[in-house]
């Protein structure tokens, strides 16, 4: 039996370090973490040393006349090319700056709030915040996410971290927003390479983009129509960036969808002058269907091949008409090409309806609203290889009204009014991914969501305000030409038939039938040979 008196307590013998050992610890413990840090930050580090050797040299002139000067200078470059100095002067301050004094105080608890810190081994586990590039408009911020975490995670909780970092618009890409520069000259080469490290795959990181300065807030000012348009870019819209958005409008139809008064009309002006110089020229054709009785664009009706702004029966002729076209091209240019290229010879033939419902479900004559879908869905799912383009408007974008939503492979999304309908004009989870046309302020006349070529995520632009003056000296300027309405005769152009096939030569085969048989069936009782 054992008793209390009986226990025997070992205690580890206590190791004490002494006090000065443990300073010394601490110190230069702080010492290398600062010598880390200056490594780490060589400008700054070296900004700093100057300075005090300039003030132990000069005293406090020493330290103010370059800081005036320097001013002078940044004031000088910002006033000849404010790109460039946002890019590698103010752009790269301003980054450092917001790190340290906005985004990395408020990250831990924005991280916590928004549901993004995780807990591993009982201790909490953060998205580390490594970098924040600024510009005029846009703060990028690169973020390593914790482990497990996907793009998708970051994407869902969008609109909250845009609030938690005090900012209305926010947008989450999975890769780097921007794209890599096009690189010319005697640098090429090395450059390129540099690029593709930085610019290499990154599947740790996420980009959180925060709309710093709302650049879209100012109406957008007409973009220049180029004499020759390049219809791989043709500039209809400013970014959040404050770049320019163009529309690549080769092979592609474009549906636009918006509620009512969100500024449809502004897109397809955009478009429409962004083409204008292709329209005098002779290498565009618009096709023009405006339901409203021509109230949006008999103002423009000298730019426009052809026109039907009132009868219905006219509206459905000149699709009857486009598809025609459309078979003339596919007969003449199969086995030639694969997609056609536009000339003055062989137009692109753009048609384009403002309020497409009007024709696909509120038309109360069903034959002719059956003949009007037959050939829309023609156009919309052969048209786009040989250059006869569908460029659409509408406000409700549910399948009832237009059934052939999914034949648009361009889709730009205005102010719209139900959350649902969001995906249904972008695809299905746009507005996961930061599209929220469905809350558009007031202001935002002309602002929407698009998106680019490649990327899944949606971009927010404002497209130019073409004003009614400017539509009145469009068509002045531009007129199509005389003859460009009979863009119809060159069907009656002697196209390529279709190649015979000239049969196999094949064996002489025997009858099938036994010859008694034959005869018995035969009316001329087999005297006739077969
Ligand atoms: N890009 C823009 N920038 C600024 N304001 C715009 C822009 N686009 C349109 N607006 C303003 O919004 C108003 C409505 O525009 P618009 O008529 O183009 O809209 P809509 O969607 O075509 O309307 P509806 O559905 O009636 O055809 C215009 O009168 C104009 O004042």
């Amino acid at each position: 039996m054992t008793s209390g008196g009986d226990l025997l307590v070992i205690r580890p013998k206590r190791f004490v370090l002494p006090m000065w050992l443990v300073v010394l610890g601490v110190v230069l413990r702080w010492l290398a973490r600062f010598c880390w840090w200056c490594l780490r930050h060589p400008v700054a580090v070296g900004l700093a040393v100057a300075a005090v050797v300039l003030y132990a040299e000069h005293g406090v002139l020493g330290v103010v006349v370059p800081l005036v000067l320097s001013s002078a200078v940044s004031a000088l470059w910002r006033w000849r090319d404010e790109a460039s100095w946002w890019r590698w002067c103010a752009g790269p301050l301003l980054g450092r700056f917001r790190h340290v004094f906005v985004y990395r105080r408020a990250w831990h608890e924005a991280m916590t709030l928004c549901g993004l810190a995780e807990t591993y081994d009982h201790r909490p586990v953060l998205p580390e915040l490594l970098r924040v590039r600024s510009d005029q408009a846009l703060d990028v911020l690169t973020v390593r996410m914790v482990r497990g975490q996907t793009p998708a995670d970051f994407q869902k909780v969008t609109a909250n971290l845009a609030y938690a970092f005090g900012r209305r618009h926010a947008r989450v890409y999975s890769e780097r927003p921007d794209a890599p520069p096009t690189r010319t000259g005697y640098w090429a080469l090395l450059l390129g390479w540099v690029d593709r490290v930085r610019f290499r795959d990154r599947p740790t990181l996420v980009y959180l983009v925060l709309v710093r300065t709302d650049a879209l807030r100012p109406v957008v000012p007409p973009f220049d129509a180029s004499p020759v348009p390049d219809f791989t870019a043709l500039p209809l819209a400013r970014r959040e960036n404050l770049g320019t958005w163009s529309l690549c409008l080769l092979a592609t139809h474009v549906l636009i969808g918006g509620a009512t008064r969100s500024g449809k009309g502004s897109v397809l002006w955009s478009l429409v002058r962004a083409l204008a110089g292709g329209i005098t020229s002779g290498l565009v054709r618009l096709w023009v269907i405006d339901p409203k009785g021509g109230m949006e664009f008999a103002m423009g009706r000298p730019l426009f091949a052809r026109f039907a702004g009132t009868s219905f029966e006219a509206m459905a002729d000149l699709l009857d008409e486009a598809v025609t076209v459309m078979r003339e091209r596919q007969t003449r240019l199969a086995g030639t090409v694969r997609v056609h290229t536009p000339t003055e010879a062989d137009p692109l033939v753009v048609v384009v309806i403002d309020e497409m419902a009007a024709l696909t479900a509120y038309l109360q004559d069903v034959d002719l609203r059956r003949r009007i879908a037959g050939s829309l869905g023609l156009l919309l799912s052969q048209g786009a290889g040989v250059g006869v383009l569908v460029v659409a408007a509408l406000q409700d974008p549910r399948k009832e009204v237009l059934p052939f939503r999914d034949l648009f492979p361009t889709r730009i999304a205005l102010g719209l009014t139900e959350a649902a309908q969001v995906d249904m004009v972008l695809g299905d989870g746009a507005r996961n991914r930061g599209a929220l046309a469905d809350q558009m302020p007031r202001w935002a006349k002309g602002v929407g969501y698009v998106i680019l070529d490649g990327t899944p995520e949606p971009l927010r632009v404002r497209f130019s305000y073409v004003t009614d003056d400017d539509i009145r000296d469009l068509a002045r300027r531009y007129p199509a030409p005389a003859d460009a309405a009979d863009i119809l005769a060159q069907v009656g152009r002697k196209s390529t038939p279709e190649p015979v096939r000239t049969p196999l030569p094949r064996k002489p085969s025997g009858p099938l039938l036994p010859d008694a048989l034959r005869n018995l069936l035969d009316p001329n009782g087999g005297s006739e040979p077969r």
